[in-house]
C-alpha cells in the first residue's frame, strides 16, 4: 500500500485478514485500500539466540514481521494478519493452540533440511503447508562434518588448549593423532549432504564406503569412488564413521550398542545428523571402556546437554553446538529459500520445497 504517497497521515490500521487496509488521513478522511500491502510472517526473537538483522532484513522485502513475544503479548491482535511463519529446529514447536490462533496461516516454512521437530500431519490438519530448505545447506554441513573429522583425530582443540596455555610446556611428541589422508571413512546416510562429504573425502584420498536406504547409481559411486556396503561391514571396516541421515522412526537408536561394539577401536563416531540417532548412554559406555576411540558430535540430545552429561566430561569427546549450517553464506541462502516457500504458499502457488504427507 503507498504509505508514502499520502500526505498527513496520521493513523494507519492494516487488516490483512478483510483483504483491506483502513487509513484514516488527518484523523477525518477515511480511505479503503485494496492491500497491495505485503504479508505478515511470524518469526522467533531478533538478537541473541534469534535471527540475526541482517537475515530479518531478507525477510523483511517480502514480509511484515512479528516476533514470537510480541505476538504472543498479543495474540488477538496479530493472529489473523498472520500467513506465514518462519522456524528453525531450536524454535518453539508449532503446537496446537498456536496454529489455532493463527486463522490465516499458509505455510510453516522452516531454516533447515531436518523437519524432525515439526509435526507435520498436526500442522497439515489446519490447512497449512510445511517447507524446508534442501540442497542449500549441504555444503556448510559437510564441511562440518569434515572439519570435526579432521579436528577429532588431530586434536586441534587440545592443541590450541596447549598452545595458548602459559603453563603448559610443547612436547615435541605430544598430542599424537590419527592419520586421515588414506584412512576408510563410512558415509552412513549418502543423500547430499553424505555426497558431498564423499567429494570432500577424495581429497583426502580416502577408502569411501556408504550405506543408505536406496543405492546411488553406478555413475555417483564412481564419480567419488565410494562402495556401497551393508552396515555392519561399513562399521566393522572404517577408521571415521559419519552419520548423516534424517531422524526418523527408523534411524531413531539406529547406532546403539551393537553397532558401536563393530567398530573398530581406534575409530572415531561423527555425528551431524540428530542427536537421537545415537544412543547416548551406549555412546558414552563405548567411549570410556575404548570400544571406539572418539566421537565428535555437531548434535545431541538434548541440545544443549546437561552441564552434568557424561559427554561434556570425557576426553575423548569433541561437541559443537548444532553450528553445522552456520555460515554467513547459508544461511543467507536458508533465508531466501524460506522466503521464496512463503511468498509462493502466501499467493496460492505451488511451494517449491513443500514437505508433502507420506
Ligand atoms: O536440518 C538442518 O539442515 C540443520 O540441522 C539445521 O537445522
Amino acid at each position: 500500500m503507498g504509505i508514502k504517497h499520502l500526505n498527513k497521515l496520521s493513523l494507519y490500521l492494516t487488516s490483512a485478514a478483510s483483504g483491506f487496509n483502513v487509513v484514516a488521513v488527518d484523523g477525518n478522511i477515511f480511505q479503503q485500500i485494496m492491500a497491495e500491502d505485503k504479508p505478515w510472517a511470524l518469526i522467533s526473537e531478533v538478537g541473541e539466540q534469534g535471527y540475526v538483522e541482517e537475515v530479518v532484513d531478507i525477510i523483511k522485502e517480502h514480509f511484515h514481521i512479528v516476533c514470537l513475544k510480541d505476538f504472543l503479548e498479543n495474540p488477538v491482535l496479530h493472529g489473523p494478519n498472520i500467513q506465514a511463519m518462519f522456524v528453525w529446529n531450536c524454535s518453539p514447536a508449532a503446537e496446537p493452540s498456536l496454529l489455532r490462533s493463527l486463522p490465516s496461516l499458509k505455510v510453516v516454512t522452516n531454516g533447515g533440511v531436518g523437519i524432525d521437530h515439526l509435526d507435520v500431519p498436526l500442522i497439515s490438519s489446519f490447512g497449512v503447508k510445511v517447507a524446508n530448505t534442501p540442497d542449500v545447506v549441504s555444503d556448510a554441513t559437510a564441511d562440518l562434518a569434515m572439519g570435526l573429522l579432521l579436528a577429532s583425530a588431530r586434536k586441534i582443540v587440545e592443541g590450541h588448549l596447549i598452545a595458548v596455555d602459559p603453563k603448559t610446556s610443547y612436547l615435541p611428541l605430544g598430542l599424537m593423532g590419527e592419520e586421515v589422508t588414506g584412512s576408510t571413512l563410512g558415509i552412513i546416510g549418502m543423500g547430499h549432504i553424505g555426497y558431498k562429504i564423499a567429494q570432500r573425502s577424495k581429497g583426502f584420498d580416502m577408502r569411501i564406503l556408504y550405506h543408505n536406504r536406496n543405492r546411488r547409481s553406478a555413475e555417483d559411486e564412481l564419480a567419488v569412488g565410494a562402495t556401497y556396503k551393508n552396515m555392519d561391514d561399513l562399521l566393522k571396516e572404517s577408521d571415521f564413521v559419519v552419520l548423516v541421515v534424517n531422524l526418523t522412526a527408523e534411524t531413531t537408536g539406529l547406532i546403539g550398542h551393537r553397532e558401536l561394539s563393530l567398530m573398530k577401536p581406534t575409530a572415531t563416531l561423527v555425528n551431524v545428523s540428530r542427536g537421537l540417532v545415537v544412543d547416548q548412554e551406549a555412546l558414552v559406555e563405548a567411549l570410556q571402556s575404548g570400544k571406539i576411540r572418539a566421537a565428535a558430535l555437531d548434535v545431541t540430545h538434548p541440545e544443549p546437554l546437561p552441564r552434568d552429561h557424561p559427554l561434556l566430561s570425557l576426553h575423548n569427546v569433541l561437541i559443537t553446538p548444532h553450528v553445522g549450517t552456520n555460515t554467513y553464506a547459508t544461511v543467507r541462502k536458508m533465508v531466501r529459500r524460506m522466503v521464496d516457500n512463503s511468498v509462493a504458499a502466501v499467493k496460492g502457488l505451488p511451494v517449491p520445497d513443500e514437505v508433502k504427507l507420506k
